[in-house]
C-alpha cells in the first residue's frame, strides 16, 4: 500500500469574487511514486490544480495537504522544495547563460554549498541525457532539449513529485517521445510521484492512473484502460479516445470478437494473434 503524498479535500477555487468558480469541491488523492495523468477539455481547471499544488494559488474553500502540511503562506517554502513544476513553453523557463548555469540557479537560490551543487549539476544532466551540452547556451538547444534542460533544474532540488504541465505540447512526435522516456527513467529512479498534464493520448495510456476534469469537477478517475473504455462518455465531455480504441470498436462491429481494450498496438496486435490462432 502506497502512502498519500498530496491530498486535495473538497477544494474550490475562482480567480476573483467577480468570476465563476473554475474548481468546485474537488477531491482527490496522489501517492508516493505513482503516475498519475490529468486530462480535461480546455478550461477544464487543470493548471489551476498544477499551480495550487505549488502554492502559486491558493483555494477559497477546502485544504490541500503536501506531505502532511496544509499548503499556505507559511508552508510554501517546503511545499515547493516538494513540487517542482515544468511548463509548456521552454524558451520561459531559462535563467542561467549556460546549461549548467540554468541548472544551478534553484540550487543557488536554495543556499546549496558548492560542492554539492557540482555533483548535483553532474547527475541531473545524466539522468536526463544532456551531461555533454553542460556549457551549451540555452537558446542553441532544441525545444526537446530545453525541456530535459528544465525537468534537470527541477530534479535538481530534490522534489518528490514532478508535475508537467503541457511540458511535450510544443515539441514535435520525437521531442515528445525523448522527453516522455526522460521522465519515465527518472520517475523510477527518484521514486517520484509524476503528474502529467496533457492532451497527448499517448502520455495518459502510459499513466497509472487518470484523473478526468470536467467543467471544475472530478468527472473519474481510474486506470487509463478503464477511462477509455467509456468512449461515448468521453467524447460528450469533448475529449479524444486512442485510435487504437477506435479501431477496436470498428473490428468489433465488423465481428471480430476482441475481449480486451487494448491501448495501443502491440496490445491489438496480441489480441488479433491470439484469436488468429484460436481460429
Ligand atoms: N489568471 C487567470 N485569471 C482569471 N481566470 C483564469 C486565469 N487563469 C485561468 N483562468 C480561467 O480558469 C479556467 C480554468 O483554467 P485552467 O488554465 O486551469 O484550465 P486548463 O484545463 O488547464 O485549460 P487548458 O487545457 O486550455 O490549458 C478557465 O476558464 C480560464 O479561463
Amino acid at each position: 500500500m502506497r502512502n498519500k503524498f498530496i491530498e486535495f479535500r473538497n477544494v474550490s477555487f475562482r480567480y476573483s469574487d467577480e468570476e465563476p468558480w473554475v474548481l468546485k469541491n474537488c477531491s482527490f488523492e496522489i501517492y508516493e511514486n505513482e503516475w498519475i495523468a490529468i486530462i480535461g477539455h480546455n478550461g477544464s481547471g487543470k493548471s489551476t490544480i498544477a499551480k495550487l499544488m505549488n502554492g502559486l494559488l491558493f483555494p477559497q474553500e477546502g485544504e490541500i495537504i503536501i506531505n502532511g502540511q496544509q499548503v499556505n503562506e507559511e508552508t510554501i517554502w517546503d511545499i515547493r522544495r516538494d513540487v517542482g513544476m515544468v511548463f509548456q513553453n521552454p524558451d520561459n523557463q531559462f535563467v542561467g547563460t549556460t546549461v549548467q548555469d540554468d541548472v544551478a540557479f534553484g540550487m543557488e537560490n536554495r543556499g546549496f554549498p558548492r560542492a554539492e551543487m557540482v555533483k548535483r549539476i553532474e547527475q541531473n544532466l545524466t539522468a536526463v541525457g544532456m551531461q555533454e551540452y553542460r556549457l551549451t547556451e540555452p537558446h542553441r538547444l532544441s525545444g526537446g532539449q530545453k525541456q530535459r534542460v528544465a525537468i534537470a533544474s527541477v530534479l535538481a532540488i530534490s522534489p518528490k513529485v514532478l508535475i508537467l504541465d503541457e511540458a511535450t505540447a510544443m515539441l514535435d512526435p520525437k521531442g515528445r517521445m525523448e522527453i516522455m522516456r526522460t521522465v519515465s527513467n527518472v520517475q523510477e529512479e527518484y521514486k517520484l510521484s509524476l503528474i502529467t498534464i496533457t492532451h497527448d493520448l499517448q502520455e495518459v495510456v502510459q499513466a497509472e492512473r487518470v484523473l478526468v476534469m470536467n467543467k471544475g469537477e472530478i468527472w473519474d478517475e481510474a486506470t487509463p484502460r478503464e477511462i477509455f473504455a467509456k468512449k461515448e462518455a468521453l467524447r460528450e465531455i469533448g475529449l479524444d479516445v486512442p485510435f487504437v480504441a477506435i479501431l477496436t470498436d470498428e473490428l468489433k462491429q465488423a465481428g471480430i470478437s476482441i475481449t480486451n481494450e487494448p491501448l495501443n498496438q502491440e496490445e491489438l496486435l496480441e489480441d488479433l494473434w491470439t484469436l488468429h490462432s484460436r481460429t
